[in-house]
């Protein structure tokens, strides 16, 4: 569905739906009741621009709003039925409760795929893989600086001593990827590292946060993490989100358009090929 979505829209964008009531637009400012709303114009005025939509769970959560969530993905199924919704929530837990987790992600919210920590291993990932046609995109090497503490050190008594990250890239590029249903996530502040994985993974989907707010480049990532060759064979899809750049590319009344205008801009960044 993913790349489908990539090629069917020609694009490489994800929307991020992060809503913080502090940085709605002027008139509904602090109104949490509002963050259907706002995501629902963001979505209507990007629909033709991206190849998925990534709504942040906490965002939703830490305003009792799981009511407005569910409504924004059967609105984002209504307006824009081509494009993938990953569910941001960075699960990760022992295999019973990963069971519920999974229940949560795929049957409450009806999303496509989710983020989720491959720390506990992989009885903790596995409930997710027992939805077929549903996506896990792994942390991998996260946009953060504080990535580094764990997943920059070296594993002893891996064969080759890879990097943590690098480990995680080879699984999910082979034991733990048994039905094609696995990504990684990669941060776009860190492009070499977004190359290696790309190496290590040549067909995985990556998911690559970090452009706009974080200072990610969009040309940069694409260059590092996407393969094409003359006679039309690709790596893995590259998925490039962003979410503040376009949600808060204006807060008066024209904050759509102007959301529409930034998705625009970073849309042809991520698609150099024309
Ligand atoms: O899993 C993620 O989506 C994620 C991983 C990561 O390494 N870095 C990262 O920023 N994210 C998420 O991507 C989004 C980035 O938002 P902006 O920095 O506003 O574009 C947020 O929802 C983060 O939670």
């Amino acid at each position: 569905m993913l790349l489908r979505a990539e090629l069917g829209q020609r694009s490489r964008l994800c929307v991020g739906l992060d809503p913080e009531p502090s940085r709605l637009p002027a008139r509904w400012r602090g109104d949490a009741a509002r963050l259907y709303d706002f995501c629902a114009a963001i979505v209507d005025a990007t629909a033709d621009l991206v190849c998925a939509y990534k709504p942040q769970i906490a965002y939703f959560a830490a305003h009792r709003a799981e009511d407005q969530l569910e409504r924004l993905m059967a609105h984002i199924r209504v307006t824009a039925p081509q494009v993938p919704i990953i569910l941001d929530a960075k699960r990760g837990d022992i295999g019973s409760t990963a069971e519920q987790y999974a229940k949560e992600a795929f049957e409450r919210y009806g999303a496509d795929a989710v983020t989720l920590s491959p720390f506990m291993g992989f009885d903790s990932v596995e409930p997710y893989l027992r939805y077929p046609g549903k996506g896990v995109f792994l942390l991998c090497r996260t946009s953060n600086p504080g990535g580094d503490d764990l997943q920059a050190r070296r594993l002893a008594d891996v064969p080759g001593q890879p990097l943590l990250y690098e480990h995680i890239a080879a699984l999910a590029q082979g034991p733990w990827n048994r039905n094609g249903q696995m990504g990684l996530v990669v941060g776009a502040t860190y492009p070499q590292e977004i190359e290696r994985v790309r190496e290590l993974a040549p067909t995985v989907p990556l998911l690559i946060p970090g452009v706009g707010a974080q200072g990610g480049d969009a040309a940069t990532v694409v260059r590092a993490g996407w393969r094409g060759d003359a006679d039309g064979r690709t790596s893995g899809p590259v998925v490039v989100n962003s979410s503040r750049a376009i949600l808060y590319a204006s807060s008066g009344d024209d904050f759509a358009a102007a959301a529409r205008a930034e998705a625009e801009r970073t849309r042809a960044a991520l698609w150099p090929q024309g």
